[in-house]
């Protein structure tokens, strides 16, 4: 078992404390958000829907394969478990992924005009794939939210292997990744962190 790809018992694990983590930093409110992991089998392992992930247990992880079918038909996957799929479907180094609710990325998606949220001269955009310098700019692309999956996943496709900080759906939420989960959960701290800091400059220009 190799740390990126963990048994179910450790993802399950993991997904649970990754939910506290998030629940801890206001980012899934209510039943927001969704998490998972790839297993060593090519299963991922991912939060049942409707759960409060705060509050997750590890029989609220699930498995689904990588066309988002449970394998036990009894179980209902998260209601984005396409966007996951997809993520390890065209990235195989990924073992991790993170979706959230913050408000940051729910404001700023909603204010912002452009296709993309443009990340510059911040040192901790040093935490995404790729990145070595502030002297860069980091584009987080955004999608219009949509409540068929499928097809937001149609839209997102083309795009996903081109994301060094991940995606964000309007007025909805992050999509973040990594290796492990300690990576995604780096990421997604790090992306909220300069989202965070997006919104007061705007705020301060207003
Ligand atoms: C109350 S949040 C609406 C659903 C959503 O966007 C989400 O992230 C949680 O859905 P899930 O099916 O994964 O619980
Ligand atoms: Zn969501």
């Amino acid at each position: 078992m190799s740390e990126n790809t963990p048994d179910l018992d450790a993802a399950a694990r993991d997904i649970v404390r990754a939910g506290q983590r998030l629940d801890a930093r206001g980012w899934v409110p209510a039943t927001a958000g969704n998490i998972s992991r790839r297993l060593p089998d090519g299963r991922i392992a991912i939060t049942r829907s409707g759960c409060h992930k705060g509050f997750l247990s590890e029989q609220d992880v699930i498995t689904v394969d990588l066309a988002g079918q449970p394998h036990d038909p009894a179980n209902r996957p998260s209601a984005e478990t396409l966007l996951h799929c997809q993520i390890y479907r065209l990235l195989p180094d990924v073992g991790a992924v993170l979706h959230g609710h913050s408000v940051a990325s729910t404001v700023l998606s909603m204010i912002e005009a452009s296709p993309r949220i443009l990340l510059s001269d911040y040192e901790v955009q040093k935490v995404f794939a790729g990145q070595d310098t502030h002297e860069a700019t980091v584009p987080v692309p955004l999608f219009p939210n949509d409540q068929d999956i499928a097809r937001l996943a149609r839209e997102v496709e083309p795009h996903v292997a081109d994301m060094p900080a991940g995606y964000i759906i309007r007025g909805h939420g992050v999509y973040v990744w990594g290796r492990d989960m300690g990576m995604a959960l780096a990421r997604l701290e790090g992306l909220e962190f300069l989202l965070a800091c997006e919104l007061e400059k705007r705020k301060l220009k207003a």
